[in-house]
This record gives C-alpha cells, structure tokens and sequence, in this order.
C-alpha cells in the first residue's frame, strides 16, 4: 500500500480489482501475509475512503459475533451493513481543484477547492512539460471533459496503459481518484423551493399565489407538491427565481418508510404495576439486564414507551426489536403516535435504498427510536441509551441460516453491555433461558448485572453466564380484566359422538353468537395453504414435490384461481392434476386442514360470517398486513383467520372469541423445542381475547387433551409449566442447561454428504466433553433437491470444553458439500 497510508482496522478502503476499484473494509493488520495465500491474490491498498467509520464499540460487536458464531468477520459485515453499500463502486478520476471557472464542487476526499488548475495555466506556455505522454493524454482527456471527471474504465479504453498516466498524475496531485456508489445505494435528490424574498409590489396575482403556498408551508416545500398544489408550470418559479423571490436547489430526499398520519398521543397513568416496573428501569445506570414478564395485555408497550421518552430528551436513542413485520404496523403507529417523526423502522423488507437511507439517518447522531426486526440489533445508532427486545421468546428472533446463525437477543445482550445501556427482554411467556437467567440469582436477587462479562478473551463465548437478569412482572391485565377462560374440546369425542365437522358443537355455538352479538373473533390455524397433502382414494398414491421429499399442499385462493399443488419447502407448484398420475382415478382426496380449507369451510357452514383470512399467502405485497388489520379493526369482518402471525402482539380490544382448530399440529413435533413453543405460541394467541371491556373467551379443539401443554395453556400457569419443562430440560443436559451446536451438511450427491457427516462425526467423537448425536439424515432428508444430513453436539455451557477446531472439520468436507455451524441452534429438524 502507499506508504502515506495509515490504515487501521474498520477502514473503510478502495482497492483495485481488475479494471474496477472496489469497496473494501480493513478487517486486520498483518505483519506478514498467510503463507498459503499466493502472491497475486494480493492487492495493493489505493486509498482510504473513510477513516474510522465503525466506532470502536461496534467493531467490537461484529469481533464478537464473527468469533461466537464462528463466522468470517466479513460476513457478519454484511449482515450489519445494508445491501449494495460494498457492492461495485465505480472508480472514478477527476482534476483536482475542478477545471478553471465554473469547475464543479468538492471533492469527496473533502480536498477543497484550491487555486490548483489555472495558476497551472498561468505559468508558462507548457507548464506541463515534465509529464510523460501517457501522464499527458489523460490530463488532456480531463480537460477536455467539461466536469473534468471520467470513469477509470473509460480512461483505460482511450489511453493505452492509462493507469501508468494516472498514478503519475496522482503523485503530483493533479487528479483524484474516488470511488462512486454503486446506483442503487445512490442518494436520491430533488429539487427544493425554498421562499427567501418578502413579498413585494412586483409581482403578478399568479406569482404571489405561489409565493403565499410557499409562506403558509414555513417557506419550503419539494418543487413537485408546490407545482402541483398551485397547479402552476415550473416557467413561473423560474421568474420569481430571477426576482430574487426564492431560490431552488438540489436537496436530498431520505427514502425511510413513512407510516400514515396520526393522532398524537400522551403518556397514559400508569398502574401501579408498570409505576414500579418504569421505576426500576430508570433507575439503572448503564448496562443491566431486566426481563420484563407481563401477562397478556398487562400494558408492556406503556411500560417502553415511557422508559424510552425522557432518554431522547437527554439526547439519547433507542433501539426497539420486534419479532416480525406483521406486528410492526401497530406497534410503530404506537410508537409513532407518541415520537412522531423521531421514529423509524429498519428491517429487510424495506426496499434497499430506503435502508441505505434510514441507516444514513440513524448515523446523524439525533436522538431517534428505531423499530426493527432481528438484523436491526446491528442498527448503526450512536448514543445508545436503551435496547428493548418484545417478545423475546419469539424464535424469529435466531437466524438459521446463513450464518451467522445468530440470536438477536445473544447480540443485544453483548451491545447493551458494550454500550453500557439497559437492556429489557419483555414477554408473557419468557424463554426459558431467560427464565433461568431470572433464577439463576435466587429469591429477591436484585443485583445489578454489569459483571463486565466477556471483558478479558474467551469469557463471551458463553453467552449469558456472567449476566444476571432484573425480574419486574406485571401479573395483571390493565383495568384488572381477567385473563379469558380456556376451554379445551376434545375431538376424539366429538367424533364419537358423531360430528364430523373441523369444528367442534362448542366452536359452533360461539361462532354463531359472535354473529348474534356483533363481536369479532379470531381462528388459529397452524398450516397456511388449503390441505396439508393430496392422495388418490383408489390406490392411495401421494402427490410429491419432485425436488424434496414432501407432499404438495393444495392451494386454492378463489373461484376462477388455478388450482395448485404447491411445495412449502422449495415453492415448487404444478397445476392439480383432474386424474391420479399413477392410476389414473379421478378420485383424488384432500387432507390436513390448512387456512384455506378453514375459511372454505366457514364459509359453507357460516355463509353470514364475513372473514379475513391473514397468512404469508394474504400478506406477500407490501402493506398488505396493515391493510387486513385495519379492515378488522374497522369492522369490516367478524373472523381474523390465520396462522403464527396472529400470535404476535396484536391488540384488538373488540375480539372476544379465540378459537384454535387443531392444537395438535403445534404439539406432535419431534423437536426438544416443541413443548416450550406450542405452551408460548397458545397462550399468546389466548391472549388476544378479551382485551377490551366485553370479556374473552378461548377454545382450543385438540386430540390430546392430556398434554402438559394443554393442562398449562388452560390454567394460564407459566410457573408450573416452565418448571416442569426445565426438569426434562436437565435431565438430558438440554439447553438452558447444556448447550448445542448444530452442524448442518448439504449436497446434491446423497451418498457425499452422507459419507462426509459419517467422517466429520467419527473426528468429533474422539473428543471428551463433548457428546455427539448423529449423524442423522435431516427430518425431510431431500430439499430442493438437496441431501440434508445433520449433526448435533452437546456440550456443557461452564466448563468450557476445548470445542472442534473449525478449520480442521471444514477441512473434512469436499467442495460438493455444504457446512453450515449453527451455534445455539432452535430450529434441530
Ligand atoms: N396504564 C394504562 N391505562 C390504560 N390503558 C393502558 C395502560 N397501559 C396500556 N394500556 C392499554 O392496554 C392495552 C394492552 O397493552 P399492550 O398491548 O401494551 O399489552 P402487552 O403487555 O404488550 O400485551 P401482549 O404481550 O399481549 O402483546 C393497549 O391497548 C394499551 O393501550
Ligand atoms: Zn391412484
Ligand atoms: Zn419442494
């Protein structure tokens, strides 16, 4: 690299690449390069396009997830940046000091403009002369252009070997070189009117028109909505230009999400639950953990709410992580209505220029509250003041793949600490890590936890062992309302009893009373889709996706819509078939129930019944979930009808009546997991109900009334189940007790990656401490044509055991196979 260059880790730099200069981040500093690295993959460093852009507690962020979840720290870089920003910057050369008069503006290097060019000029008839002719031709071509700026690629087509010419030219500072955007990341501009005269005699009735709009919208408005508000031609703003009246110029547009306007709203009394939960929270100075255990509706979003208010007076900044967008509308128009214009959302359904500017915004250092989903814990917000994760249980919350497979509340809990803020885990069905986290300090425990965890080397690597939790609860719903009484329908005696319907008598009667009393109700479902497979009543022949090993859901969205097979896994969909491919019978049978049968069904039975049916198939375009819940909340339907969706956070104080068709989908997993997510994802959908004044009610139809599950979900008793669960939990050193690392293999050869696993397997197992499960074939063996083999390894989380050395397992696997290591994993099917 040139020897001026001063370049420390977190650089942001610009390296050649080919014809192309490329954006690039100085991740170390090597006193010698790897040994194995060949000498022509090395590139010399051009030049420093950003000097410090991460500051030092963020670098250390990304240190820490790169190295926890063993992941190149590039590509936990690239989680953290949004899309585009490092992708193809072009590199462009441009005179220095622009072309005598007129010569365009600054430099991005921030070289101001100097006498440079024609003092040149001046000095003689060829002051030049000491230039080479390669040097030359590329300072002529410059001159020539009237912005004295051309890409590097152009150049090198025009002059043979301009790069020689180039660097001279930048030795003695005649030219700059500097990366430009890629397009998409590019900032967009409009033009701005802005009012600067008084208004004066001079002017036409027409002109002082425009000139009036202007005043009454505080002297500034974008030139579109002026043009279009006075309904006037650009022609008349040029004339009040010219008059001196305003001036218009070029002002960048920030592309961030804008939610409708609303109705602001003030800070409501409190309980005196939240009174003392705020409390407590205010009174933490720097990093601490709380978890924040309220019941459904207890009011937790007050509670932030008013945590988070005075800190944006103190100049401070918030960071709100939600589980997924589907709940996002309502909570930002809370969060909006109260903070107006100071918050902003951050996830990835956002278009890439709306996230490049809404990171941009974060980075003006004003105090905001940004709102986002799992990979907004890496939002660039300085001044950090408090980090609140709702919902915390939510397993959306831990990316699966691609790495780093990373758990949003794992990282919040590192950058709460290495900001020195609070962090709160709300939730009315806590995790049971942080459950345990709460217990770990005993009875009445109220230590502060800013232990200083993983201060010196390895001591990160264990992600909550050091850190004590906060326990506040909130065990009562606002006003006192009463949690809604769960009934539990068994629908192996409905059956018996000879009703064959999806739906149970006791369902019936309340879906036929919420029509009577004007009430809204909600139907889970745990599948989306029509039936869960398609089989052929002759000879009992299965439709299959010709890429994974699953059966075709049918899908059927309306009357005249194709009717289609489609696969949950890899999307594959075929039209449905009028005649069985192997027998050719015309009698093909659906079955399993998804929502779409539900509602088909509801509408036979209950054709009075106005629903909305709100899943992924409802809700793929953007607004979509605002605009079904708003439509409910209007009235315009008595049923919501969906899946997991419906369990998050929503607040519709007119639902009375929550159904759930079928439990069992949700209990019958093969995975440790199950019982903690079926206990969380129930009760949290029994708790949309009687959230208002007219008192709720639960049915949850099921074939396995005996479940522990079931018994808890119907007592609403998180303490007896989390306690039971815990005990199975550590029996078989299970996390939060032990801890696992998954490793997932994937081929398209079925017989490499199953000999791979067989060896990585056979290697791990010669190691104490750890216990090494498998390896198994994946629950669905074949996706997306793909072979999945898995293997699972258990270790405890405090006696730190000497863990597989990465490299040495990445080794074992040739370039036909896949690895991915999902440290923490929650998905293991
Ligand atoms: N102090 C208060 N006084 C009156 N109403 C309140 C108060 N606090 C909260 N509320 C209202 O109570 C309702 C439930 O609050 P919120 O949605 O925050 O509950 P929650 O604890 O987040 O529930 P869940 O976990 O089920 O999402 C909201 O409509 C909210 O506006
Ligand atoms: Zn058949
Ligand atoms: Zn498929």
């Amino acid at each position: 690299m040139p020897a001026q260059l001063e370049v420390k880790p977190g650089d942001i730099l610009s390296v050649p690449f080919g014809a192309q200069q490329l954006g690039a981040i100085a991740i170390r500093l090597l006193a010698q390069p790897n040994v194995d690295l060949s000498p022509e993959k090395i590139r010399e460093v051009e030049d420093i396009v950003s000097v410090g852009f991460f500051p030092s507690a963020y670098w250390e962020l990304l240190n820490r997830v790169a190295a926890y979840y063993y992941t190149p720290l590039i590509q936990v870089i690239r989680v953290a940046l949004p899309p585009g920003l490092l992708g193809r910057s072009q590199r462009r050369i441009r005179l220095v000091g622009g072309r005598g008069a007129g010569g365009r503006g600054q430099g991005a290097g921030g070289r101001g403009q100097g006498a440079g060019g024609s003092s040149y000029l001046l000095a003689s008839p060829d002051p030049f002369a000491f230039l080479t002719p390669t040097a030359r031709q590329v300072w002529e071509l410059l001159q020539a252009q009237p912005a004295g700026d051309y890409s590097f690629v152009y150049l090198q087509q025009k002059v043979k070997s301009a790069y020689r010419g180039i660097r001279e030219l930048l030795r003695f500072g005649l030219v700059e070189s500097y990366l430009e955007p890629p397009r998409l990341t590019r900032r967009k501009l409009q033009k701005a009117v802005t009012l600067t005269g008084t208004i004066d005699h001079d002017l036409t009735t027409r002109q002082r028109e425009v000139l009036e709009v202007l005043r009454r919208h505080s002297g500034e408005l974008w030139q579109n909505e002026l043009l279009q508000i006075c309904n006037a031609s650009s022609s008349i703003l040029k004339t009040l230009t010219q008059k001196g009246y305003i001036v218009i110029e070029e002002r960048e547009v920030l592309r961030t999400e804008q939610g409708p306007a609303l109705a602001g709203d003030g800070a409501k009394s409190l309980t005196v639950a939240q009174a003392s939960a705020l409390e407590t929270i205010q009174t933490l100075d720097g990093f601490a953990e709380v978890l924040l255990h309220g019941v459904t509706g207890s009011g937790k979003t007050e509670v932030y709410l008013q945590a988070i208010a005075p800190l944006l007076n103190q100049g401070k900044s918030a960071l709100v992580l939600v589980p997924e967008i589907g709940l996002t509308p309502q909570l930002t128009d809370r969060f909006r209505a109260r903070f107006g214009n100071k918050v902003s959302v951050y996830h990835s359904a956002l278009s890439d220029g709306e996230r490049y500017d809404t990171w941009r915004q974060m980075l003006t250092g004003e105090p905001q509250v940004v709102i986002g989903t799992r990979s907004a814990v890496f939002a660039p917000l300085p001044n950090l003041g408090l980090i609140i994760l709702d919902e915390e249980h939510d397993s959306s919350f831990k990316q699966d793949s691609p790495i780093p497979t990373y758990h949003a509340r794992t990282v919040a809990q590192w950058r709460a600490e290495l900001e020195n803020c609070p962090l709160v885990l709300g939730s009315a069905t806590p995790s049971l890590e942080s459950w345990v986290s709460v217990r770990r300090q005993g009875a009445g425990g109220r230590g502060q936890g800013a232990g200083g965890a993983g201060e010196a080397g390895e001591e990160f690597l264990t992600p909550n062992s050091s850190l004590s939790t906060l326990y506040l609860s909130l065990p009562e719903r606002i006003n006192s309302r009463p949690l809604p009484p769960v009934e539990i329908v068994d629908m192996r005696q409905e059956l018996q009893q000879g009703n064959r319907s999806i739906f149970s008598r006791s369902l019936q009667e309340a879906l036929q009373e919420l029509q009577e009393r004007k009430q809204q109700g909600i139907l889970f479902i745990h599948r989306r889709g029509h039936s869960t497979f398609v089989s052929c009543r002759s000879c009992g022949y299965v439709l299959e996706c010709p890429h994974c090993d699953v059966s075709l859901a049918y899908h059927h969205t309306e009357e005249k819509a194709p009717e289609l097979l489609r696969c949950h896994y890899c999307n594959y969909a075929r039209s449905h078939p009028k005649f069985c491919p192997d027998c050719s019978s015309p009698y093909l049978k659906f079955f399993g129930s998804g929502t779409q049968r539900v509602t088909q069904e509801l509408a036979r039975q209950f054709p009075e019944l106005r629903l909305i049916r709100f899943d992924s198939d409802t809700t793929r375009n953007k607004g979509s979930h605002r605009t079904l819940l708003t439509q409910f909340a209007n009235g315009e339907a008595d049923l919501l009808v969906g899946t997991q969706m419906l369990t998050k956070g929503l607040d519709l104080p007119q639902v009375t009546l929550v159904g759930v068709v079928a439990a069992d989908g949700l209990l019958n997993l093969s995975d440790y997991r199950a019982s903690e997510r079926a206990f969380q994802t129930l009760t949290q959908v029994a708790g949309r109900a009687g959230r208002g004044d007219d008192p709720g009610r639960v049915i949850v139809q099921t074939y396995t009334t005996e479940h522990q599950v079931i018994a808890a979900v119907r007592s609403h008793d998180y303490h007896s189940f989390s306690q039971a669960e815990l005990e199975q939990r550590q029996a078989l050193n299970y996390p939060p007790y032990g801890r696992l690392i998954l490793l997932r293999l994937s081929s398209l050869d079925p017989i490499q990656v199953q000999n791979t696993a067989q060896i990585i397997a056979t290697t791990l197992n010669t190691q104490e401490e750890i216990e090494v499960l498998g390896p198994a074939p994946a629950s669905i063996l074949r996706v997306a044509n793909r072979y999945r083999w898995q293997i699972l390894i258990k270790f405890a989380p405090d006696a730190l055991p000497q863990l597989p050395d990465w490299e040495e397992v990445r080794s074992l696997c040739p370039s036909s196979v896949s690895l991915t290591i999902d440290v923490d994993p929650l998905n293991i099917m």
